[in-house]
């Protein structure tokens, strides 16, 4: 069982209202929990092509990424230049990062006051996330005060970003390039400072193997790049209207598309609703690089006239997510932008 003084206010909250609701709805229903469910591996891109020297295997390459951001919505990438020493002083760093008392990680502006448990807003169990993490702004990460103690983690965190962020913009460019779109436009939307980054940690949950650790959601970016735990599984995403477990693939990264390149492509490339389920035993770590622009930046589509979002700011569209989630306990998304409605 979850000390109490480990882990605060999700236990208590959380359990409390599952036992409430308990009676009164069927939770596997609820949590689309399958007992059948389907293990998948993503397509898998070998990033070397895209880094050869020979045109055509450039061009084999991109085709792969695009054929699956507009199939899946997903892919896992290997060769992707990111060292595995990287990798792993990065984890090592999180991992002595979220062992802190809890009271050191809520208060005293660790990583921008960036940190957060599960979700307060939740008011039923289809909202609970059971979920540690840090949602840090990269615009941050240059300042001393962030660290504290964990003088260790501001280099790691800097050279991590900064890997992660040539790799997202190799990844975008032969997005935007496929849609016969201009490269030097989209480039100066997104740079070093208007990207976030989030470092999640999943606590061996005993209240119900069918909680999520991440409620279901598409993400609010361009594109993410996931280093995902390399042996506990837990992601899942949607395939075809069902749900499909993804196998850790240990040496690759998961890329996954987001609202924003929905948007820009008009629904050419797909940002699929993904979630991330309980594990009772064992606890499970992982970190995302969200690509995005500055908050004042239009999104727009490749094709102008036949959009069919309206034209807005990925501040707007932020904000537009924080007043859903505070209203419905969940985000709309991009149906909220749809020109028709
Ligand atoms: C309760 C929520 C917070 C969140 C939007 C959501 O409705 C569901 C998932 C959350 C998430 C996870 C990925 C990203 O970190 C994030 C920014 C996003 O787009 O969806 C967060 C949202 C958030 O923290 O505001
Ligand atoms: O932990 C994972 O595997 C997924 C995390 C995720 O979806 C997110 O942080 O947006
Ligand atoms: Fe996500």
């Amino acid at each position: 069982m979850i000390e109490c003084n480990q882990n605060p206010p999700l236990f208590h909250d959380y359990t409390k209202l599952l036992s409430q609701s308990r009676d009164q709805i069927d939770v596997k229903r609820l949590m689309n929990h399958e007992p059948g469910l389907e293990e998948c591996e993503l397509p898998l891109v070998d990033l070397c092509g895209l880094w050869s020297e020979n045109e055509e295997e450039r061009a084999s390459c991109a085709s792969e990424i695009c054929k699956a951001s507009s199939e899946w919505g997903f892919f896992q990438i290997v060769n992707h230049g990111i060292s595995l020493e990287l990798l792993w002083k990065m984890r090592k760093e999180q991992v002595k990062l979220f062992k802190a008392p809890f009271e050191r990680k809520t208060a005293s502006g660790l990583l921008d006051n960036s940190y957060r448990w599960g979700n307060q807003t939740a008011t039923c169990p289809k909202q609970l996330s059971w979920c540690e993490a840090f949602h840090v702004p990269l615009s941050k990460i240059s300042d001393d005060t962030c660290y504290g103690e964990f003088n260790s983690l501001r280099k790691v965190m800097q050279e991590y970003a900064s890997a992660m962020q040539e790799l997202a913009k190799s990844i975008a460019r032969v997005l935007v390039a496929n849609m016969g779109a201009q490269r030097g436009v989209w480039e100066d939307r997104c740079n070093a400072s208007t990207c976030f980054m989030r470092l999640n940690r999943y606590p061996p949950c005993p209240v119900s193997p069918e909680l999520f650790g991440l409620v279901p959601h598409t993400d609010s970016d361009f594109l993410t790049i996931l280093h995902q735990d390399e042996h506990v599984g837990g992601l899942q995403l949607m395939k075809d209207s069902k749900w499909v477990a993804v196998k850790p693939n240990p040496d690759a990264l998961v890329v996954n598309i987001g609202d924003l390149f929905q948007a820009w492509s008009n629904d050419v490339y797909k940002s699929v609703e993904h979630k991330v389920m309980v594990n009772q035993e064992v606890e499970r770590h992982s970190i995302a690089y969200f690509l995005c622009p500055s908050y004042e930046s239009f999104i727009g589509c490749y094709d102008e006239e036949n959009s069919i979002y309206r034209r807005f700011t990925f501040g707007e569209y932020r904000s537009q997510i924080q007043q859903d989630v505070k209203a419905f306990g969940h985000k709309v998304g991009l149906p909220r932008f749809l020109v028709s409605t």
